[in-house]
């Protein structure tokens, strides 16, 4: 089934699609964009009906509402819109590739992922793996939540899928918003700032990192102000194991991370290297003393470069296990490759580590 046939069938509903057109790039698959001379700000573009929401169904209760999505996406075989998405490509590209190689960080979030992934895998077991990966992940990309109304509060019993709304692209600087309107029961489209012709409609589809959007998605962005930086294993090598139950203690241990759009370190941070230089006056609440602020300037720094060393460390590390696929690319032209979204699979570990390199280096005065 081509685009074509597919757009032929959806006009068919009846929706209003005169403000928008699809259509293919090369770096984010297909899109939607503005077919108007000029969208106004908070001009509604689109509306999309609730008789078309592809819901789940919930007649096994052992299953969540994604799972009973799965079994829709493998067992519909009319449905013109399933039938293009059995077309478009949506498996990330890592779930090809050994990916005992990546960063910690990552590994840890693959895990859980894989883990989620599977549980799923293992109450679903008529179909074979790349079936239920096609139909895993055309729901995972392409879903919108969406309140069921039911009992749970579980956000994968709460979602829905929506021809044409999920061919909308994400962006950290979107112009548009979308959400559903319980007076016109449509999901709708608005813009947010005005939009010329032939330019991209998009939303945000959350403030993911680029290691979310790369494990959740399978692409990355160059510029991603949402990039965190979990710092636990550093400053595991940098507190003694009393110092860290006491952060334990008030809870700062799960707040530790970095944001690249930040531009200082965050009150936690702060407060964990602070028990460093003095832990018998220590209070999560107190500005440090004036006395200690000299010496806290200098422990901050200690600290900056060890992780400095470590990011480098695990850098080098990534790059001699890539040096045959990544060789010319990390030797001949390492910033051209930041801006090359071609370059998929293994970019992302780059642009976050150079993220994050960059932030430390700028800490570090
Ligand atoms: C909801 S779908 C959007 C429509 C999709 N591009 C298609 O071809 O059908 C989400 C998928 O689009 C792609 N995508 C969305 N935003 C992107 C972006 N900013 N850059 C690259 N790919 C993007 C990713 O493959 C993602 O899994």
């Amino acid at each position: 089934m081509n685009l074509d046939d597919f757009l032929s069938w959806f006009n068919s509903t009846g929706v209003n699609t005169e403000n928008v057109n699809v259509s293919y790039s090369i770096t984010s698959g297909f899109g939607l964009y503005s077919r108007r001379e000029l969208i106004e700000k908070d001009f509604l573009i689109l509306s999309l009906p609730e008789h078309l929401f592809i819901k789940p169904s919930f007649n096994t209760n052992d299953l969540t509402g994604f799972e009973h999505l799965i079994i829709y996406l493998l067992e519909e075989k009319t449905n013109p819109y399933i039938k293009f998405l059995r077309s478009i490509q949506c498996i990330p590209q890592w779930r090809y590739y050994p990916n005992d190689k990546y960063p910690q960080q990552l590994i840890d979030k693959m895990k859980k992922h894989l883990n989620k992934y599977n549980q799923s895998r293992n109450k679903i077991l008529q179909y074979n793996d790349d079936e239920f990966q096609w139909a895993y992940y055309s729901i995972n990309t392409r879903c919108v939540h969406f309140n069921m109304e039911n009992d749970s509060k579980d956000q994968d019993d709460n979602l829905c899928l929506i021809p044409y709304l999920d061919f909308v692209n994400h962006s950290i600087e979107p112009n548009t918003i979308s959400k559903f309107n319980s007076l016109t029961r449509s999901y709708e489209i608005y813009s947010i700032k005005t939009i010329d012709f032939n330019e991209q409609i998009t939303f945000l589809y959350n403030p993911h990192s680029n290691v979310d959007l790369f494990i959740e998605y399978g692409f990355i962005l160059s510029l991603n102000p949402y990039n965190q930086f979990n710092i636990e294993y550093n400053l595991e090598q940098f507190l003694s194991n009393e110092q860290i139950q006491i952060i334990k203690s008030y809870n700062y241990w799960n707040l530790l991370e970095f944001y690249s759009g930040d531009n200082d370190l965050s009150w936690t941070i702060i407060k964990a290297i602070e028990l460093n230089i003095n832990q018998s006056q220590w209070s999560p609440y107190d500005d440090p003393s004036s006395k200690d602020k000299y010496q806290l300037k200098n422990k901050m720094k200690e600290f900056l470069n060890l992780i400095q060393q470590n990011i480098e460390k695990d850098f080098q590390e990534w790059i001699t296990d890539h040096f045959i696929v990544e060789k010319n690319i990390l030797y001949k032209d390492f910033l051209t490759t930041l801006h090359d979204t071609s370059i998929v699979i293994d970019k992302s570990i780059i642009t976050t580590y150079i993220y994050f390199y960059q932030f430390i280096t700028s800490q570090i005065k």
